[in-house]
């Protein structure tokens, strides 16, 4: 009975224990919905039964979509893992408590805590996600759409940056704080931060909207697309349902980011699909060999980024990017004629040169310009050299 903390049980029913879903994932999740009715249709809830009827209301309704929401976040989590995924798109946690039938118990608070950063970001999204989706369904945000301005064209702007000077395009953050790096600008005026970057010679700009870990926020993304900037912008979120590619089309974007150590391959592909429909840009991150291996695997892929920041770790090696360049994925990416972005830890003209030796045609650029007085100036000290037009 480990794992089971308490129960109650109708009378006369006995049953066997039931493991938590972390010790014995498969248990519950090899289960189909014909076991699941079955179970239902044997063991009507004590609700039901107290009011005399096995005929399902309304609540039970409502408990039958919480199971298939959790079946459903188990069934990530399993294919994930299949992919070497170590993030878990949920917390493991047992079925909706309603779900137990006859039976009332509690699980041990077991492994559900996350295990890395990056884990608690994506469960914290998760419910912000699902919340966000009750205010604003699918639906209304694909009217706002249809209204919408075209979008800019995102890799074409690092690419005419990157002809012009030479040098990689540069995509400048507009970050004001990080879980490893703490807050890294006081004064922190979103608008007045990208027209600087514009003006020292940015290609792109990121903008964070997370607001729990980077103090960043879609007003942000909006204040900045009416600031009268030009540059297109990356909507740097932590992306982990379609909707969300959809809000960030409305609120201004022109890409989004989506995560290789996060996302499955099925998710990228669908979620590439979406990008292409709405007109925005696809900016695919990994951080390890066998990331670039499945990205490379997808078809349709323009931009891949190499975060030398390991986000579970924190751990930042400028030399990632050159070690997921070597040999045949180096090739394979200029046969495809994929650009490559470095991204994190690049802090002076040196950093930026090794990057782009090993052959990035872009960089991802926040704590190193966004920390100075003048956030334009910055981009100067960066490249070691004024790159503006
Ligand atoms: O501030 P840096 O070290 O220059 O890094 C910028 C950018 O690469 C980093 O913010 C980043 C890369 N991938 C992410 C994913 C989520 C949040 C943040 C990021």
């Amino acid at each position: 009975m480990e794992g089971l903390v308490s129960m109650k049980t109708a009378p006369g029913i006995s049953f066997h224990s039931i493991p938590s879903p972390n010790q014995r994932p498969n248990f519950f999740l090899r289960r189909s919905s014909m076991d699941l009715q079955h179970r239902r249709f044997h063991f009507p809830s004590i609700r039901a039964q107290q009011s005399g009827t096995i005929f399902p209301g309304k609540e039970d309704e409502e408990d039958s979509l919480k199971l298939r929401e959790w079946e459903v976040g188990m069934l990530q989590n399993e294919v994930a893992a299949s992919q070497g995924i170590r993030i878990r798109r949920r917390p493991p946690s047992g079925p909706p408590l309603h779900y137990v039938g006859p039976f009332e118990f509690r699980l041990q608070n077991e492994g559900n805590t996350p295990r890395n950063m990056l884990e608690e970001i994506v469960w914290h999204k998760d419910v912000e996600v699902s919340q966000m989706k009750e205010k604003k369904p699918l639906l209304s945000l694909k009217k706002v759409i249809e209204n919408a301005p075209p979008t800019r064209d995102f890799v074409g702007s690092l690419k005419a940056a990157h002809l012009r000077t030479g040098l990689p395009g540069l995509i400048a953050e507009v970050k004001k704080a990080s879980p490893s790096r703490g807050i890294l600008r006081e004064n922190f005026d979103p608008a007045e931060i990208a027209r600087a970057y514009e003006k020292g010679g940015a290609a792109c700009l990121s903008v964070l909207t997370d607001e729990k870990y980077f103090k960043g926020s879609f007003e942000n993304l909006e204040a900045i697309r009416n600031a009268g900037v030009k540059c297109p912008l990356l909507c740097k979120e932590f992306v982990i349902d379609a909707w969300q590619i959809y809000y960030a089309r409305i609120k201004g974007a022109d890409a989004i980011l989506l995560i290789a150590a996060v996302l499955p391959d099925l998710d990228i592909r669908y979620m590439i699909k979406i990008c292409k429909m709405l007109g925005l840009a696809a900016l695919v991150e990994v951080h390890d060999e066998r990331e670039m291996d499945r990205v490379l695997g997808i078809e349709g892929i323009e931009l891949i980024g190499i975060n030398n920041r390991n986000l579970e770790t924190f751990e930042v090696d400028i030399s990632n990017t050159k070690k997921l360049l070597e040999g045949e994925r180096g090739q394979m990416i200029r046969k495809k004629d994929i650009i490559v972005v470095g991204e994190s830890g690049l802090f002076t003209p040196d950093d930026v040169a090794y990057v782009q030796e090993a052959g990035v045609k872009a960089v991802l650029v926040g704590e190193s310009i966004v920390k100075q007085s003048d956030p334009g100036k910055g981009i100067s000290g960066l490249f070691g050299k004024d790159i503006s037009l």
